[in-house]
This record gives structure tokens, sequence and C-alpha cells, in this order.
């Protein structure tokens, strides 16, 4: 049967990227979806503002919504001091199983913890199951509707502290209007936008870095 678009991505990177470095793997997947097969990564122009916002925040605890392959989670991982942790939720097994041979392809296994479920069903019992109080960095990229959703489950959970900063992609195309209104109109968080294009292409995208005040 015909391979999945995860598993010629992967494919691409065993083929093109060198085992234990990161900034390979990045690159062979950007050349890969730039030049042969699109795919939903963050890609290499919203990814440096990823790499901008996770360098300033220096997080000692991470938790990503929407693995998908591994792409934003290795971007991530190679920036994290040596004792920080990057939680991230993938509920498709299949899709689960490529982003665990991307991380560890890149050699980043021992910062990475991936997660098989539904945000929705995890964000509940991270603190028990994880032993994480609150994360210091939230990467918002699964399915658009639970942006919102999965937020407030955040707060509800008391996993957010002040100082917490989201950064959610796509917050223009697809978009996720409702969670912007929220986090633009709430009080509790000072929001601004990163200006880009949606991965590959000249469409506009763009990331939303918002602080959680307490
Ligand atoms: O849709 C996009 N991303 C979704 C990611 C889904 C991945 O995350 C997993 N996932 C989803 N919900 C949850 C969940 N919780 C919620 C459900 O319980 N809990 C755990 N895992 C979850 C899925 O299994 C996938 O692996 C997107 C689209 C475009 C795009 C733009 C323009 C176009 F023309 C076409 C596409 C560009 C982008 O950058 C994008 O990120
Ligand atoms: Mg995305």
């Amino acid at each position: 049967t015909r391979s999945t678009r995860p598993q010629r991505l992967l494919g691409a990177v065993q083929k093109n990227a060198t085992r234990g470095d990161p900034g390979s793997v990045i690159q062979a997947i950007d050349h890969y979806c730039r030049n042969k097969e699109w795919a939903m990564n963050v890609g290499d122009e919203k990814g440096c503002i990823l790499d901008s916002v996770v360098s300033e925040v220096n997080p000692a605890t991470v938790l990503e919504l929407g693995t998908y392959c591994g792409y934003s989670t290795v971007r991530i991982a190679r920036l994290l001091p040596p004792h920080a942790k990057l939680i991230t939720l993938e509920f498709n097994p299949a899709v689960a199983a490529i982003a665990r041979q991307v991380i560890a392809w890149a050699g980043l296994e021992d910062k990475v913890q991936l997660v098989e479920g539904a945000s929705g069903d995890f964000i509940p019992r991270i603190k028990e199951q994880f032993g994480v109080k609150t994360f210091d960095l939230v990467f918002l990229d699964h399915w658009k509707e639970y942006y919102l959703p999965d937020t407030k489950l955040m707060e509800e959970c008391g996993l957010l502290r002040k100082g917490s900063v989201l950064l959610a992609d796509n917050v223009v195309c697809p978009g996720a209007p409702d969670y912007l209104e929220y986090v633009r109109s709430s009080p509790r968080y000072e929001s601004r936008y990163f200006k880009s294009h949606l991965e590959y292409t000249k469409v506009e995208d763009g990331l939303e870095k918002s602080v959680f005040l307490g």
C-alpha cells in the first residue's frame, strides 16, 4: 500500500540528515517540504520566531500540543537547557510513531516525552502523572478549534503561572479566531502578533505570543 506523508517525511530525514544533529534534521524536513511535498510543519520562517521565543523564555518545562512529525519538537528541544523537559501530546498513534523516530534521529529523546493521547484527556492529568507544576512555555499547534478550550483547561488545572508564555501557530491561516479574541481581550494576557508566512508559501500567517499575567 502507498506510504503516508509522515512516512515519506521520515524517509527524507533518514536519507538526508545526520544522526544526532538536530540542525540537519530541521534542514532535511524543510528542504523536502519546500521542494517535494508540502507538510504542516511550523517551517523555517515561523521556526526562527519560535526559536527566538524559546531562547528568550529559556524554559525548564514546555508543553507542545500537536506533535505531528516532530519538526517543532526538534526545533524547541535542541534549544533547551540540560535538565529541561518538553512534553508533547499527539493523539494519532501512526503519526506519533513517526515523530518518535524523527526525535530519535535528532538525538533528543532524553529531553522529550511524547505522550499519545488527546489534550483534553491529558491536560487534567499532567500534574500528578508527570510531576509538572506549571509550564514556562506552551506551543499550540494542534487542531485550531481546540486552542481556546485547551487554554481554558490549562488555566483551570493551574498549569499556567504568572509569566507563562503561550505561543500559538496558524492564528491567521488556517486561523483560530475565538482563541485570538480571547487572549487579546482578556486582562489576564499580554498578547502580541508576530507576522510571518504559512510554512513554505507566500500566504500570510503568524504566531501569537501571549503572556499569562496570573
Ligand atoms: O491543521 C493544522 N494543524 C493541526 C495539527 C494536527 C496534529 O496534531 C494532532 N492533534 C490534533 N488535535 C489534537 C489533540 N487535541 C484536540 C482533539 O482532541 N490532542 C493531541 N493531538 C492532537 C493531530 O493528530 C495531528 O498530528 C495545520 C494546518 C495548516 C494548513 C494551512 C493551510 C492549508 F491550506 C492547509 C493546512 C498549517 C498548519 O501549520 C497547521 O498546524
Ligand atoms: Mg501549524
